[in-house]
């Protein structure tokens, strides 16, 4: 990773907490990207900033906890102030690809109940058309080989992620697809598609979810709202 990547996914970050205020529900992200927004909240929190967070997976959590960042329970809460994440690609129109770490499923879910989504990336994160990143589908193990046919039917190529080679598990022990559907002319009639297939627990494409994306550019940040 070039020092200018993490530099600029460090400044996207630093803006991203002054939206954090004293009281709030924050969700915490997933990622390389996501990590900045981590060690920036550790500080504030050590300063005095009172703030109750949910991490979107089980690093997050570990990460925050090494920060003294005090964690609650999702199912304790109706709605999250704030939320800052990352993306693995994303448009000016604020769509985006997420999942690239597996974290897709509860990012989704954290993403819904938050009022006020931001997404943080690097500049070599934007594209005019989504899809150069291959597409993130969770699956549950049991509908593994349903769910690659439907890809198929829909003119993906879907490979299953592998680790250790073993299939790759995420948080809730499902499996993930990495699918390939060239650039996504319409991502909006593609994420209904992929919604109605059973088994298919989340895909990567997050739509009309972020309020705002701040990237990080060079020594700046420029704001997509
Ligand atoms: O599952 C992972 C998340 O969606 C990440 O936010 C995404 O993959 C971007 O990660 P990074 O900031 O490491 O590029």
């Amino acid at each position: 990773m070039s020092d200018q990547k993490e530099l600029e996914k460090e400044l996207a970050a630093k803006e991203a907490v002054k939206s954090v205020k004293q009281s709030q529900i924050v969700g915490l992200g997933t990622g390389s990207t996501a990590k900045y927004v981590i060690i920036e909240l550790g500080k504030m929190v050590k300063d005095g900033l009172k703030i109750q967070c949910i991490p979107t997976s089980t690093k997050t959590a570990e990460l925050a906890t090494s920060y003294n960042i005090p964690l609650i329970d999702i199912n304790t809460v109706n709605h999250i102030d704030v939320t800052i994440d990352g993306a693995d690609e994303f448009t000016k129109e604020k769509m985006l690809i997420k999942g690239g770490g597996g974290a897709l499923l509860r990012e989704k879910i954290v993403a819904s109940l938050t009022k006020e989504e931001i997404i943080i990336a690097d500049a070599s994160k934007k594209v005019d058309k989504l899809g150069k990143f291959t597409l993130p589908i969770e699956v549950i193990p049991f509908a593994l080989n349903y769910v690659q046919h439907q890809i198929v039917s829909l003119q993906g190529k879907g490979k299953l992620r592998m680790n250790n080679n073993k299939p790759f598990l995420t948080d809730q022990q499902n499996y993930i697809i990495d699918s390939d559907f060239g650039l996504i002319d319409n991502p909006r009639v593609l994420a209904e598609k992929l919604n109605q297939i059973e088994g298919l627990v989340a895909h990567g494409l997050f739509i009309g979810l972020a309020a705002r994306v701040i990237m990080g550019v060079g020594d700046s940040v420029q704001v997509f709202n």
